[in-house]
């Protein structure tokens, strides 16, 4: 079956303008949010997302009270290690934003890897206080590695097959550090919104690779990138002309 879902691309010339533009699409995504429920529940990726999130999000106006962060993915490492997403975002928002540490729902990273996955959905149940299969967030930001991984589902892994839980461990991640814990991909697809950034050439082929595969049926996909296929929701793309060039 092909996609019955609608994704838009967007292409922007450059990192900066793509850093400005998500902040808008973060900004809106609130205020409606916000607006409907008094809150607004975002969900936070590592890597370069951390960097165009963190560098935007500084220059926009909300409600900042009413933000709820929580994580795509986390790395099961100390908190003060560079490769904590937490700590990216924590350096990068919390002398420049409002926002303080208690409105980040953060990853017990003391725990070993199932226990830290089923701490961490506990915590997200508290939090949402929605007794539904799935939880209903308002916006995911998600990157996208050079292998199609998103959020810590990696291709082939057995993760990608959760059909109950929320949040499951990883132990064998091929991109280093090897033990994270992942929102499940029912949890993406049942967001709200989901927005994917790329910048940089160093994007292109995958972004290639990827948007054959989101377009094709979900049964011929390998990457689990092109298994974010919101059910209620929509899927945005954000581009840099770099990561584009190969479209
Ligand atoms: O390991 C991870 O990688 C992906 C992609 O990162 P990027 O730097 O290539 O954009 C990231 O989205 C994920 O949160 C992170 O844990």
């Amino acid at each position: 079956m092909t996609p019955t879902f609608k994704a838009v691309e967007k292409v922007l010339k450059d990192k900066r303008s793509l850093t400005l533009e998500l902040a808008k699409l973060i900004a809106d995504s609130a205020a409606e949010a916000i607006a409907a429920r008094g809150v607004f529940t975002l969900g936070l990726s590592g890597g370069s997302m951390a960097g165009f999130v963190c560098n935007g999000l500084p220059s926009i106006t909300t409600d900042w009270s009413a933000w709820r962060l929580l994580f795509c993915d986390e790395r099961l490492v100390s908190v003060d290690s560079p490769d904590s997403t937490l700590q990216l975002y924590l350096t990068g928002l919390l002398d420049t934003t409002p926002l303080t540490r208690d409105q980040f729902l953060q990853v017990d990273v003391s725990l070993q890897p199932n226990e830290a996955a089923t701490d961490y959905e506990e915590k997200l149940r508290s939090l949402l206080l929605q007794d539904t299969p799935w939880p209903r967030l308002d916006l995911l930001l998600l990157g996208v590695g050079p292998d199609g991984h998103t959020a810590s589902l990696f291709p082939q892994h057995p993760q990608l097959q959760e059909q109950q839980r929320w949040v499951v461990a990883v132990t064998d991640s091929p991109k280093p550090p090897p033990a994270r814990v992942t929102l499940t991909l029912p949890v993406l697809n049942n967001a709200r919104r989901c927005i994917m950034a790329f910048a940089g050439a160093d994007k292109a082929d995958i972004v290639k690779t990827l948007k054959a595969e989101r377009d094709a049926d979900v049964t011929a996909t390998t990457l689990p990138a092109a298994r974010v296929r919101p059910t209620d929701g929509d899927l945005l793309w954000l581009m840099d002309a770099a990561a584009a060039s190969k479209l």
